[in-house]
């Protein structure tokens, strides 16, 4: 069946269950393991068996991938390490040099969600564009391509970045992009794992002048898709967005390849399309062929798209009784808050409800799966403000779910970070080396009143829910702290493993959500873990390293969780673990005491820029939050010269801080400048008092909530 003998191993998984070859473990994306070994009754004993420390201390969010005893785990700026997965011994790594002044051509931290294996090589895909095989036992270098044509990216006006693990298919490594808020086209490429040749590619948005693109999206973009958008929209500079970032899965049992497509570009649905069209296929599921790229059906999740609702968001099959008859069905949790099933074969709507609280839709059309729209939640055609939720991150984002076959549960990381969306004053105008959403970036972030940031922090949330599908119903939740916690893991010892934004790794009853245990990783965790064996031995391990969108752009609010200072790690347990943890500085970035004078005439200016080119990274209202350096306590805001020497002529390319002087003159980086010496002052004496106490680390309460 062409499956061919790496493609049999991941099916037949069972059969060899020390080994975690795909992503998701099966082709099924269901991160279940038969492992038993460490079960309900024994799991409080779990132990620290090794720890490998990173050399990013970034966000981490790789699956890393075990056959036959070693593990292949990708870190942040992509580069892979080869460690025996009995001991964490560095066997080989690979760093594939990825520019430091292209973090910002990506929207969220540089990470990476992992590798795919096939006949004897590692496959992963680069921040900056590339795919490269290695061979598996020795991490040479046997090919590698750049994923990104020529015409995809039209110079320097479109934006690529390469961050989600690859799938490989019928000896096709199957790889995406990113790049949907900076003006982007979606694509997804098929290459040959042996040759490195292309062998397909298929665009998930039109073609703006509606030609062939000579690809296998072709007919379904030119026949389907092209009517659903105005041909005069922003979309014909922007792209139109609809990037694969994350999720592509492929199914056995239906023999089709379904990608997982995000959201438009420019975000605005007004500016993007006119108003007008669904606009396929954002926030859709594609089934496509796997050894053509082939177009079979689609099913879209979010038409109209103005919230950043992807739809990339993990796909995972599974069996399931309906009416009494066994069906094969995808389940899916996209941003939206609605969990769907879908047959298969046919993409037939089957069911849907709200796995969240939501509040943009009345509820779905029981026969088509249509939202159907509250008005208030057009904001790009009502011309008000939105408060959504979910808000740009959605209900679930990349941190992968769960699914026990023995307790028929899905289990969704998931989560309410609500956001405020208000249309770009005076029409789209898009700014180069920045987010491009059509949005008013004044408003994208929170005032610094005490009202303000207490009914912000209220609405953010983070839990764990056990959605029984058969029903449609929470079966029950686990509460965290706040958002952004890491993805699941399910196992036949009826456990749940999750890492939590707070740095804990915890173990739950699969069955009822009990707290078993918890261990203390220093860092905040947003990666999924996976089990293993090697020599007979259960293990347990997960990457560690707090980071992406959550902590960049939202700062100083996402500490939710409570403070977090990033050490990235991969840790991994056993029964019989003897290894420990460093004691680490928890402290991170302490305050300095500002420079007591700034010119308030460009402060609101220097707010505005800081919005639009700065806070993606640096954080909302220029507060960090432990992965970055605090810009307010930085040397380099001091003096106007060191200032314009990293921001204006790139000092610190290196490290990921990309230079700005093609996007803004040197009075426009001074008032940033001049804004971020202000939000200095104005929080400076805040965060000190909210260290005054025995450990010295920042407490949730003082941090300008009120009391
Ligand atoms: O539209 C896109 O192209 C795109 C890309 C990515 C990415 O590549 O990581 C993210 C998103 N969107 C996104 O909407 C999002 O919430 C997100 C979170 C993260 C992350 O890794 O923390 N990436 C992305
Ligand atoms: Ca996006």
């Amino acid at each position: 069946d062409g499956l061919g003998d790496t493609g049999q191993a991941i099916i037949h998984a069972d059969d060899h269950p020390e080994n975690w070859m795909s992503y998701g473990r099966t082709y099924t994306e269901q991160r279940y393991s038969p492992l038993e070994d460490i079960n309900k009754s024994n799991v409080g004993n779990l132990k620290l068996a090794w720890y490998f420390d990173l050399d990013t201390n970034r966000g981490q969010e790789g699956t890393p991938l075990v056959v036959d005893g070693v593990m292949y785990a990708t870190t942040n700026w992509s580069k892979m390490k080869a460690l025996d997965a009995a001991t964490g011994k560095l066997l080989w790594q690979y760093d594939p040099r990825v520019p430091g002044n292209i973090a910002d051509k990506g929207c969220c931290d540089t990470v990476n969600r992992g590798a795919g294996y096939w006949n004897g090589k590692v496959f992963f895909g680069t921040f900056d564009g590339r795919l490269v095989a290695l061979d598996a036992k020795t991490g040479k270098k046997v090919w590698e391509k750049n994923t990104i044509p020529k015409e995809a990216s039209l110079g320097q006006q479109r934006s690529y970045t390469v961050d989600g693990a690859v799938r490989v298919v019928k000896g096709l490594v199957l790889i995406g992009n990113g790049g949907s808020e900076f003006g982007a086209r979606g694509f997804v490429s098929a290459y040959d794992a042996e040759t490195g040749a292309l062998k397909w590619r298929f665009y998930t948005v039109p073609n703006n002048k509606n030609q062939p693109d000579h690809a296998a999206s072709d007919e379904a973009l030119m026949k389907k898709a092209y009517k659903t958008w105005s041909p005069t929209g922003a979309w014909t500079q922007q792209g139109g967005g609809g990037t694969v970032w994350d999720s592509i899965a492929y199914d056995p049992v239906a023999d089709l390849v379904y990608l997982a497509v995000g959201n438009g570009s420019p975000w605005n649905y007004k500016y993007r399309s006119d108003g007008i069209g669904d606009n396929l296929f954002l926030g859709s599921i594609v089934a496509v062929k796997p050894e053509t790229g082939e177009y079979v059906w689609h099913f879209q999740e979010t038409p109209m798209d103005q919230w950043d609702y992807t739809s990339v968001q993990q796909i995972m099959t599974l069996d399931m009784p309906i009416n009494g008859e066994t069906r094969r069905v995808i389940v899916h949790a996209p941003k939206n808050g609605f969990f769907y099933i879908l047959d298969a074969k046919t993409g037939e709507f089957l069911s849907g409800k709200n796995y969240v609280y939501q509040n943009w839709a009345q509820g779905l059309d029981p026969v088509t799966g249509r939202p159907i729209y509250n008005p208030d939640a057009l904001y790009t055609l009502n011309g008000k403000e939105w408060y959504g939720i979910p808000g740009d991150l959605g209900g679930h984002n990349f941190a992968a779910m769960a699914y026990s076959p023995k307790t028929g549960l899905v289990y969704i990381p998931a989560q309410q970070v609500p956001f405020l969306y208000k249309n770009q004053v005076g029409g789209f105008k898009a700014h180069p080396d920045s987010w491009n959403l059509g949005l008013d970036m004044n408003k994208a972030g929170l005032p610094d009143t005490p009202e303000a940031r207490t009914a912000f922090m209220k609405d953010l949330k983070g839990w764990i829910v056990a959605w029984d599908p058969k029903t449609q119903k929470a079966a029950w939740t686990v509460d965290h702290k706040g958002p952004w916690n890491g993805g699941i893991l399910a196992t036949g010892g009826d456990l749940l493993f999750q890492g939590l934004a707070n740095g804990e790794f915890h173990a739950y009853d699969a069955t009822n959500g009990a707290d078993l245990y918890h261990f203390d990783a220093q860092s905040g965790i947003i990666a999924p873990p996976i089990t293993y064996k090697a020599h007979g031995k259960q293990y347990v391990a997960v990457e560690v390293g707090w980071g992406g969108i959550y902590p960049f752009f939202l700062g100083g609010l996402a500490r939710t969780s409570g403070w977090t200072v990033n050490h990235s790690r991969v840790v991994a347990f056993s029964l019989d673990g003897k290894a420990e943890l460093p004691p680490q500085n928890d402290k991170g970035f302490l305050p300095v005491k500002p420079p007591a004078q700034y010119d308030t005439k460009v402060t609101d200016n220097g707010y505005f820029l800081f919005q639009t080119y700065c806070a993606a990274c640096h954080g909302d209202n220029a507060e960090g939050a432990g992965v970055l350096p605090d810009l307010r306590w930085s040397g380099s805001i001091r003096h106007q010269d060191a200032f314009y020497n990293v921001v204006g002529r790139g000092a610190l390319t290196a490290y990921g801080m990309d230079r700005f002087d093609t996007s803004m003159k040197p009075d426009e980086i001074e008032s940033i400048r001049q804004f971020i010496i202000k939000r200095a002052n104005d929080t400076y004496q805040r965060e000190v008092d909210a260290r005054k106490n025995d450990k010295g680390i920042p407490e949730n309460a003082t941090l300008g909530i009120a009391p």
